[in-house]
């Protein structure tokens, strides 16, 4: 990356599933210290987009660059460890483990998503306990959780939940986070919170990409957003461009107000 360019770039991707387009020639970038949105109406194509920046899956054809560096058919679990981190739409994190516990796990810098491999990996970071705890400790004072340290993960709310997930992306210092849906099912007052909790970090220059539903959500908390529509994208701006580009009304805002009128 150089000191002016992106941290993300997307250049031309596709993906298809069989004879579907999923993802049409979508580019678009991220710039550092940069929040921006992802949004578009149902089958869009927004996971799927996410899920090729974040290596899950790769595209059939187009380019990705992360940090400059082609990072296009890497591997998922590969990404971590160059900067980029997640949290997840239906929240991943370990019962049977303590709060804390959860966010110390995010320490790991090559920190994977499935289960076995961050077991074994547990153990090796229980040997470096005191500096862990502690680092995990201002992590959850960040968020807001301190007080909830020792209890079990089962025992908070999904607000909470969401949080902790935050928090346990963030303990890999990560250059960008990645939220899938961070406002999904969360009350008002738990998505205030998010909110409030997110204005911080982008205070503190960290870069996101948020993939959201709620539109209201997103509006505020993004300097910049991207709108899909049935795989392809159909705008690029801030969020009051965005909110009056026709195609955007037309393809989103129109199909929700229907929707709301049926
Ligand atoms: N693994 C898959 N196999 C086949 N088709 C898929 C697969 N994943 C997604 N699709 C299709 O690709 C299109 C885009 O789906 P995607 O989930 O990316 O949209 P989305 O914008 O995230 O939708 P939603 O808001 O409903 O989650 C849809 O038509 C979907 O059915």
């Amino acid at each position: 990356m150089t000191a002016t360019g992106p941290l993300l770039r997307l250049d031309r991707v596709v993906r298809r599933f069989g004879g579907l387009v999923a993802v049409n020639d979508v580019s678009f970038e991220i710039t550092p210290g940069e929040v921006k949105g992802l949004i578009g109406p149902n089958g869009a194509g927004k996971s799927t987009t996410f899920d090729l920046i974040t290596g899950v899956r790769p595209p059939t054809s187009g380019e990705i660059r992360f940090r400059g560096e082609d990072v296009t058919h890497r591997p998922a679990h590969t990404r971590s460890p160059m900067g980029m981190a997640r949290t997840f739409q239906i929240v991943r994190l370990f019962r049977g483990l303590s709060v804390l516990e959860n966010v110390q796990l995010g320490l790991h810098p090559k920190f994977p998503d499935g289960l076995w491999p961050s077991l074994l990996r547990y153990g090796a970071l229980r040997r470096q306990e005191q500096r862990s705890r502690e680092r995990a400790m201002e992590l959850l004072a960040f968020v807001g959780l301190a007080d909830r340290a020792a209890h079990a993960i089962e025992e908070l709310t999904l607000g909470q939940l969401r949080l902790v997930d935050i928090a346990r992306a963030l303990a890999a210092e990560p250059s960008l986070l990645m939220l899938d849906e961070p406002a999904a099912g969360l009350n008002d007052a738990e998505t205030r919170n998010l909110g409030e909790m997110l204005a911080l970090l982008k205070k503190r220059g960290v870069t996101m990409l948020l993939v959201e539903h709620d539109i209201d959500f997103i509006m505020n908390a993004c300097d910049s957003i991207v709108v899909m529509d049935r795989g392809a994208k159909i705008a690029d701006g801030t969020p009051a461009e965005v909110s009056r580009n026709p195609e955007v009304i037309a393809a989103y805002f129109g199909r929700r107000a229907a929707h709301a009128a049926a």
